[in-house]
């Protein structure tokens, strides 16, 4: 059980993490006695996740407007989408993208989605619908079972960008996919109406050659939403640009000498935290397309899968163009045998 944990409590596919938030949130189990368990476990990345709760609760009695303000205070001017069809979208499971969709689903419905899960559709809802992280946060405490006020807050601030730890990554919806849920079972169970395409596309169905598509009676657009947005690196780049706005109209709150964002502290104090690399380079370089500090991660997954899928779509082409060609040809056929006669 450790070993998983420890290495694969991402897995959306399995069950590798211990499932106790909603026992700890309602007080039927102690931290105490989890912790004094926890301890023969040899588990550093669980102990760390336990202090992490109470992390949020300091954070909480220092910041009692956690769930609404940034902490990082000149966030406030951030530019954010207000698109009310993607909130609905993202809420609802209906987003077109599938790993997003089947949390979704399991959190409306089960009200508990693992934490790597979380990350998943935060990511998506911050960084590529540039929704506000308050909606997040909003949505979450409406559907969890283990909502918690300080966790919840300390989180979606932290993915927000505006907390005191931003995250230093930011999850693609694909990559992800093919990292937690690598044969699709998950996207299978949660998502049915996708369920009969083949592997190389159960986390991208926009990429399935049509004659696939049919074969599995699916109808993008119909049967399975067609994609919310389709230019995730655009979505990413202004989300990108929205925070260094930020920073660029108010140099007061960024430290000069480590280009890290500064905090006020509850006693007036301003204190330097640390801020995401590839922030600080594209405040320097704004119009460098590479950004060698790129949060977006990716994987070798990710890359072998795009060989399959490139060649299925080009042997799909080829055999639709020799369709065409064998119907022309018939038809070429039986116009001059009809002119014969
Ligand atoms: C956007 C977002 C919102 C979240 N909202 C909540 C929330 O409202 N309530 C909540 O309990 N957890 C929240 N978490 C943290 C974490 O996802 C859950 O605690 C975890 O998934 C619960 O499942 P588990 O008991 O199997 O966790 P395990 O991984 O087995 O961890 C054991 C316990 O450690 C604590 N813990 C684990 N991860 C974290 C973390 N990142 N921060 C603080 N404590 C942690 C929890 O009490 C958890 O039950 C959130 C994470 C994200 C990314």
């Amino acid at each position: 059980g450790v070993r998983k944990y420890e290495k694969e409590s991402c897995r959306a596919d399995h069950l590798n993490t211990c499932r106790i938030s909603p026992y700890l949130h309602f007080g039927q189990i102690s931290p105490r006695a989890v912790l004094e368990e926890a301890r023969h476990m040899k588990s550093p990345k669980f102990l760390r996740k336990l202090a992490w709760r109470d992390l949020s609760y300091w954070l909480l009695t220092l910041w009692p407007d956690l769930p609404s303000q940034p902490t990082r205070v000149h966030y406030r001017d951030q530019a954010w989408s207000r698109d009310p069809g993607h909130l609905k979208a993202w809420q609802r499971g209906r987003t077109g993208f599938p790993l997003v969709d089947a949390a979704m689903r399991q959190l409306w419905l089960e009200g508990w989605i693992n934490n790597y899960l979380r990350h998943v559709v935060a990511s998506f809802l911050i960084s590529y619908l540039r929704l506000h992280w308050v909606e997040g946060y909003r949505w979450f405490q409406d559907t969890l079972l283990d909502a918690d006020v300080a966790i919840n807050a300390m989180m979606w601030q932290n993915g927000g960008m505006s907390g005191l730890d931003q995250w230093n990554f930011v999850m693609h919806p694909v990559d992800a996919a093919l990292t937690c849920d690598p044969d699709g079972a998950y996207v299978r169970k949660w998502c049915p109406e996708i369920a009969a395409l083949p592997n190389d596309f159960i986390h991208q169905p926009w990429k399935c050659p049509p004659s696939i598509l049919r074969r599995c009676g699916i109808k993008l657009g119909e049967t399975y939403p067609n994609r919310v947005i389709s230019d995730l690196e655009g979505a990413r780049e202004q989300s990108l640009t929205d925070v260094v706005n930020v920073r660029k109209k108010h140099p007061e709150f960024v430290d000069r000498r480590t280009g890290n964002d500064l905090v006020p502290l509850p006693d007036g104090l301003c204190v330097p935290v640390i801020t995401r690399k590839e922030f600080k380079y594209k405040l320097h370089h704004p119009e460098a397309k590479d950004n060698p500090h790129t949060a977006v991660l990716r994987g070798y997954r990710s890359r072998k899968r795009d060989e399959a899928i490139a060649f299925a779509n080009e042997r799909d082409f080829m055999a639709s163009a020799m369709n065409e060609s064998v119907k022309l040809t018939e038809r070429r056929l039986k116009a001059t045998q009809y002119e014969a006669l």
